[in-house]
């Protein structure tokens, strides 16, 4: 397909996403099935072009005074791929296959018009109703922010240093364009093009044999900021899929006892197989059985509960650009109920002295500041431990890395445009020595 082709297959998934109302991902599965012609290379350009025009919905639509899959789809091309308007115009030739010529006015949108006079969640991208929200953490940086947040995302991978060292699996992947990430000392980053072609780590000999895993820098970062110790008993409550548990237990080298759980078992499901391929032997997995407690046998003994909490993803807009849009006020909601009764759990497994690591991939301020507030308030033996002293585990870097976040007295919160992470907030909370 030519690359005007390619053009006009985005306008009509955008245009049947927009219509059926069904998800990106559905709509580019649907496209692709009916479309067996066309190549991998086809597919990932055209899910790029997607994916975009979703990353900047809202300001598209007002840089071309239209909201029409078509002006959406140009409008983009101009915002995030910074295409002239000639170069716009050359790909809209109305040859066969290719998008219609630009109209006058879609000429002019291109060339005269800017987001100078958009509202905040126009010119941010984000929902309208979240606004006020972002206005309380970001103040007039909010734009700027949201907009780091819409952008596209790299690819990061954590050095499993169960199975191998940083500088070892970087020259190993240099062939990927792998470079160290600037914080986290297992970090390596991979940049992403236009063409949301995933690059096949998983088919990587390190990958195969447990040396790399697939985590974004802040997730590592938060892990590493819980300092988790070899000889520790660590309990991840919200343990998904795995990720940080895989974290905590190379932290731990091998020593000590990590107990996994989760409410949901399905959500659990991978983490068995991540675990034995990442060489983690001292990991107890608890998957609930029934309306049973998982951990009824341990009473205020554990030196720390990373509580990685259910919440919006705020903070990883720029991997689900699409999500972003379905946000509703009922699942925040939802959200900041769970939040607080897995930190009630928490506080009653923490031994006296022993800490937990609060973790959100969010960036509203009900999700962390406030639920830290209200969880202290009902919790009085707990104090937040200051970020310079949390940020202290990342040795020279902590200074830097502090001066990136956003710093409160209820934890640190990491974005995308100041730490090039997802946005992550972390609390670490100490619960007072019997
Ligand atoms: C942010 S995700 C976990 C991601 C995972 N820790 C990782 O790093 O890959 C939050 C998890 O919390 C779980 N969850 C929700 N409510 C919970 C509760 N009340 N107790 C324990 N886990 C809960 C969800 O099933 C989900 O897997």
């Amino acid at each position: 397909m030519t690359p005007a082709a390619r053009l006009s297959a985005a306008i009509d998934l955008i245009a049947t996403i927009d219509g059926q109302r069904i998800p990106a991902a559905k709509a580019l599965k649907e496209w692709g099935t009916a479309h067996r012609y066309a190549g991998s290379g086809d597919r990932s350009a055209i899910a790029g072009l997607v994916w975009d025009v979703l990353r900047r919905r809202a300001s598209s639509a007002f840089l071309m005074d239209d909201d029409s899959a078509r002006a959406r789809v140009l409008g983009m091309l101009r915002i995030e791929r910074g295409l002239t308007t000639e170069a716009i115009a050359a790909l809209c030739d109305g040859g066969r296959f290719a998008p219609e010529p630009l109209t006058d006015a879609e000429h002019a949108a291109l060339s005269g018009r800017t987001l100078d006079a958009a509202p905040p969640h126009v010119a941010g991208d984000y929902p309208e109703w979240l606004d006020g929200a972002l206005a309380e953490v970001f103040g007039d940086e909010r734009v700027a922010e949201a907009a780091a947040m819409a952008s596209r995302a790299p690819l990061d991978l954590r050095v499993n240093t169960l199975k191998g060292k940083p500088d070892k699996v970087l020259a190993s992947l240099a062939h990927l364009g792998a470079r160290a990430t600037p914080w986290s000392p297992l970090g390596l980053r991979i940049e992403l093009g236009a063409d949301a072609r995933n690059p096949g780590v998983q088919a990587e000999p390190d990958f195969i044999k447990g040396a790399i895993e697939v985590q974004d820098e802040g997730s590592q970062l938060a892990a590493l900021l819980s300092a988790a110790k070899p000889g520790e008993q660590v309990i991840d409550l919200c343990a998904g899929a795995g990720g940080k548990t895989l974290a905590l237990a190379a932290m731990m080298q091998g020593k000590g006892r990590l107990i996994a759980t989760d409410s949901d078992k399905r959500q659990l499901a991978p983490i068995h197989e991540r675990l034995s391929r990442a060489g983690v032997h001292n990991c107890d997995i608890r998957a609930p059985k029934g309306p049973a407690d998982t951990l009824s046998d341990i009473h205020a003994s554990a030196d720390l509960v990373l509580v990685d909490a259910p919440c919006t993803g705020t903070g990883t807009w720029r991997r689900n650009p699409d999500a972003k849009w379905r946000m509703r006020p009922g699942a925040l909601e939802i959200r900041l109920k769970d939040q607080a009764e897995v930190l009630a759990r928490a506080a009653a497994l923490v031994k006296p002295g022993g800490r937990i690591a609060y973790v959100t991939c969010s960036v509203l301020p009900a999700e962390n500041g406030a639920q830290i507030k209200a969880f202290t308030a009902a919790h009085p033996d707990f104090a937040v431990t200051p970020p310079a002293e949390v940020a202290a585990t990342l040795w020279d870097k902590a200074e830097a890395f502090l001066a990136a976040t956003r710093t409160s007295s209820e934890g640190l919160l990491m974005t995308p445009r100041k730490t090039g992470t997802d946005g992550f907030f972390v609390s670490v909370l100490r619960k007072a020595a019997a």
